[in-house]
């Protein structure tokens, strides 16, 4: 087994009483790595975000996280090591502004997170909690009620609070649900800009969107993965195209 992987999942089956909806996973994804999982509804994809973060443990199979056994280990001890995930739903704080919301992430995952003292302006978690911000392209929102951002903000928020306290490696969940086109432009370049030694799996409907901000693809179907390649290969692929592309995904 390879341990300079960022993530390994090996032989990895999850069942809901009879159903397999993951069965016999094997993937591995370098660090920095940016892949796509692709697939029709029902393949798979979420749960496999929910077993590599511990949501739903695996029902079988090994997860490496940076060569570290992790599968065992419940959900907050892989994001202290460096496991963040998005969200389908919004997990934002809505009465709280932009710059809160991040601050408040990146507090979170602090190791002065107890601490019962008040924070100085020039703490260095309000400079983390600003360079997000503006990662994410909303400095110029930052101290809105979150609550009266447009969708398309509050998702580029999302992405800010899965960046916060020095990730390793993120899962999104379809960023680009709900976008409009201008806003998924944005998404793309957001993505694209993240530090390169922060990879990342993305499960992404909009194939435009998901082949543009990955190196490597992961296609599956019916709970197995049917194929691994390129963006272009992948794209290319007729049989991709006619499992994909008809397969009624929404
Ligand atoms: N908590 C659960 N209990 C029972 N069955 C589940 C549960 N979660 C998922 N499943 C089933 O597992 C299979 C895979 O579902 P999953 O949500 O992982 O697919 P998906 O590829 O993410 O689909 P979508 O694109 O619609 O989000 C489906 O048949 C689904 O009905």
């Amino acid at each position: 087994m390879n341990t300079g992987n960022a993530l390994e999942l090996r032989g990895i089956t999850k069942m809901f009483g009879a159903l397999a909806a993951i069965a016999d996973v094997t993937l591995s994804v370098r660090p920095g790595e940016r892949r796509a999982v692709l697939g029709s509804n029902g393949a798979g994809k979420t749960t496999l975000f929910n077993c590599i973060t511990g949501d739903f443990p695996a029902t079988s199979g090994i997860i490496r996280f940076f060569g570290e056994d992790v599968t065992a280990f419940p959900p907050y001890e892989r994001i202290r090591r460096g496991l963040r995930r998005t969200y389908q739903i919004s997990s934002l704080f809505a009465g709280l502004t932009v710059i809160d919301n991040v601050y408040l992430a990146c507090r979170g995952v602090s190791r002065n997170r107890y601490s019962l003292l008040r924070p100085r302006a020039d703490d260095a978690l309000v400079h983390a909690a600003e360079t997000l911000v503006e990662a994410v392209h909303l400095t110029a929102v930052r101290d809105r009620l979150v609550g009266e951002l447009a969708y398309g903000q509050q998702r580029q928020l999302e992405i800010a609070l899965a960046m916060s306290g020095a990730p390793r490696f993120i899962l999104f969940d379809e960023p680009a649900a709900g976008l409009s086109p201008t806003e998924r432009r944005d998404l793309v370049a957001i993505l694209t800009s993240l530090p390169a030694h922060i990879g990342y799996i993305i499960i992404e409907h909009d194939m435009d969107v998901a082949l543009r901000v990955v190196e490597s693809v992961t296609m599956m179907h019916n709970g197995r993965i049917f194929k691994e390649g390129r963006p272009s290969e992948i794209e290319d692929d007729p049989e991709v195209q006619e499992l994909y592309l008809g397969g009624g995904h929404g």
